[in-house]
């Protein structure tokens, strides 16, 4: 199990992180979300023992004492793979995903080159060098080569970056299902969404050089605890009870993502259409209501300048008043 107490650091006078305490599983997947400069990198450097904290991480019942203590930089047992993916370019793919293994057992060494290879599916590029590969590709030989040695932990930052959104999902689906079956806890720096709410058993929020929200991504997404948690999983309103609630004064927030605000055709809140964007499965509707902008799901496009009645489930704004 991974442990941090208080841990905090600072590149100069201002803290980056400040007092951060959690606990990681054997097995757990963990995301680390938050505006950009808001200290994931830092973490997960912090954790691997790149840089050096006051306060204290365990891996089971071991202190990990940080750089001023390890000659070689880096837990063994964890990997680290940071966003330059740092490959040696003149050698191929599978000489990459092989280049830490022992040459004891060439059998051995060359089948577990080729399962990691399918994990990234990079099977048909095993012989290509890697200066020669796309910047997507380059990250599937990093993600490979990090995972070649069966790390305890698996700290990626931003992992699928550089990869096209046809290979993404796929490759995500193999890749947290194979670190589940190995039992590898893994902890994902990003800033997509998706990474969290499909792949993570909990997921941190950072702001402020603190932990501002921790829970199952779930939870966070469907209770956000306020708009700038709301806004990391996408599009998000900020609305006033009384813009939602006939004959209701109060100014208490109600927060609520696109797809939960619909178009009536009787009776509801009076908007008028600003914008419309083509989002595939649907259009989001920019709408102006009471002087605010709102956004919400249809499934066609509708005019600027349309007057449009809206509704959303008193049940949910219950549960969503701030
Ligand atoms: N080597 C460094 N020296 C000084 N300041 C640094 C250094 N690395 C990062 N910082 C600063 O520390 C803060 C946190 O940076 P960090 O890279 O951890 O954020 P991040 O959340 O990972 O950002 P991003 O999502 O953009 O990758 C930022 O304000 C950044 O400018």
């Amino acid at each position: 199990m991974l442990k941090l107490k208080n841990v905090s650091f600072a590149y100069a006078e201002e803290p980056v992180l400040k007092n951060i305490s959690f606990k990681l599983e054997k097995g757990e997947n963990l995301s680390v979300i938050g505006e950009s400069g808001c200290g994931k990198s830092t973490l997960l450097k912090l954790i691997y023992g790149l840089l050096h904290t006051d306060g204290e991480i365990f891996w089971g019942e071991k202190e990990l004492l940080g750089p001023k203590f390890n000659l070689v930089p880096g837990e063994p047992s964890f990997k680290y793979l940071a966003q330059d993916f740092d490959l040696m370019l003149p050698l191929s793919a599978a000489d990459n995903i092989g280049k830490h293994l022992s040459n004891q057992y060439p059998q051995k060494k060359k089948k577990r080159i080729k399962e990691l290879l399918e994990v990234v599916e990079m099977t048909e590029l095993a012989d290509k060098k890697a200066k020669l590969l796309s910047g997507g590709q380059q990250q599937r030989v990093a993600l490979a080569r990090a995972l070649a040695k069966q790390p305890e932990l698996l700290l990626l930052d931003e992992p699928f970056s550089h990869i096209d959104h046809f290979r993404k999902n796929n490759l995500r689906r193999r890749l947290f299902a194979y670190l589940k079956d190995h039992n590898i806890a893994c902890i994902v720096a990003t800033h997509d969404s998706t990474d969290a709410l499909s792949f993570a058993d909990k997921t941190i929020v950072l702001k402020n050089a603190k932990i501002y929200a921790e829970n199952s991504p779930a939870e966070l997404y469907q209770n956000p605890p306020n708009k700038y948690v709301a806004s990391l999983f996408g599009d998000v309103n900020e609305l006033m009870l009384k813009d939602l609630v006939e004959d209701e004064s109060s100014r208490k927030k109600v927060i609520l993502y696109p797809e939960e605000i619909k178009l009536s055709k009787t009776s509801g809140i009076e908007a008028t259409v600003k914008k419309s964007w083509f989002k595939g499965k649907t259009w989001l509707i920019e709408a102006s209501l009471n002087k605010k902008t709102v956004y919400f799901n249809h499934s066609q496009e509708l005019k600027e300048g349309k007057k449009i009645k809206l509704k959303v489930s008193e049940k949910l704004i219950k549960s969503r008043l701030k």
